[in-house]
């Protein structure tokens, strides 16, 4: 995608909670009409950077510009420009969905008239017209998510903020929340998303950085990172520990990186086939003897996986267990 303005830029960015470094001297610029995610297990300081970003928390050193204005000095402003849809959901459940989106509308000094209008296009938008008149104690999780992010589109954002958006949701309202956020994409706003769903990531995002303990361990497109790191394919391999040095020998040149996850060798490369086949015979021929045997797609956590050593252990994929809508 082609550079354009910056929306966020952080330099040697840190906030400390006491002796905790939470965020540890971020670098990163994010531009206009991008989504750009930040992607790490629970604990990286996801939320710690989003929270500066629109002022809830302050900076503790370094600078942090949003909209090439310093947030020390220009909170007011920013918060303005931005739509927030924090990680828990604080809508009021005492009030209906229509009347949610009105009480927020009265937060940014939006007229009755004007307020109605944007939360009638809001529902409509998100699809939950329907909804409009009941409390949203009856919601279901995923609809209630979807007013959020409704909600945080009253003042007309140009950054729109997701911390972890899709956390606690079933596949299907998890989707239903990803065609939402593709087409406010499409509409031109610029997105600043928090997950832990690596599946997320690769959908949504246009960049992101993987963070691990405050730090950024890899910055880049999905496909980029995964190219650089791992790879087209994977081959999985049940395989003795002492027979991985001779695997890994008769692999050569299309081996591009590996790794050892519990009783699995596996083999990154972009000839996954080839790679196979000569695998295959080199075991017959080596008397090693495989006890399984895969060939599959690679994916971001195969690249998280490369660079930590470490997998993603609290995620639960995309069709981990969720709420039903
Ligand atoms: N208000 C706070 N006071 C003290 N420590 C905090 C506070 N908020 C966050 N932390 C700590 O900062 C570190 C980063 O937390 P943060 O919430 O930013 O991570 P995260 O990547 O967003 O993870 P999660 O998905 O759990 O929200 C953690 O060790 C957390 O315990």
């Amino acid at each position: 995608m082609s550079i354009g303005e910056n929306i966020i830029t952080a330099t040697n960015l840190v906030k400390k909670f006491a002796e905790l470094e939470a965020v540890k001297g971020l670098n990163l610029t994010v531009y206009r009409g991008e989504c750009f995610g930040l992607l790490g297990p629970n604990g990286a300081g996801k939320t710690s950077f989003v929270k500066m970003v629109h002022g809830f928390s302050p900076v503790t050193s370094g600078t942090l510009e949003v909209f090439g204005r310093d947030i020390n000095s220009y909170g007011r402003e920013i918060k303005a420009k931005i739509g927030v849809v924090p990680q828990e959901d604080n809508l009021d459940p005492e009030l209906t969905v229509f009347n949610n989106l009105l009480v927020y509308a009265g937060y940014f000094r939006i007229n009755k008239k004007t307020a109605r209008e944007r939360a009638a296009e809001i529902l409509e938008f998100m699809e939950l017209t329907g909804k409009s008149g009941s409390l949203v104690d009856q919601l279901s999780g995923g609809l209630k998510r979807r007013l959020t992010i409704g909600r945080a589109l009253i003042n007309r954002p140009e950054l729109l903020i997701l911390d972890e958006p899709t956390t606690g949701l079933d596949p299907y309202a998890r989707h239903l929340v990803w065609q939402r956020l593709r087409k406010l994409k499409k509409m031109g706003i610029t997105m600043l998303l928090t997950t832990h769903y690596l599946e997320e990531a690769s959908q949504l995002c246009d960049r992101l950085i993987i963070l691990h303990k405050g730090e950024i361990l890899e910055e880049g497109a999905p496909l980029e990172l995964i190219e650089r790191h791992v790879g087209g394919q994977a081959l999985e391999l049940g395989v003795k520990p002492e027979e991985h040095s001779l695997l890994l020998e008769r692999a050569g040149e299309l081996l591009k990186a590996h790794h050892v996850l519990g009783d699995i060798l596996i083999l990154f490369t972009n000839s996954g086939s080839e790679l196979e086949e000569r695998i295959a015979s080199g075991a017959q021929s080596l008397g090693v003897s495989l006890s399984s045997r895969r060939l599959r797609s690679t994916n971001l956590e195969d690249v998280y996986l490369k660079l930590t050593g470490e997998t993603f252990k609290d995620n639960p994929g995309e069709y981990g267990d969720g709420e039903h809508e």
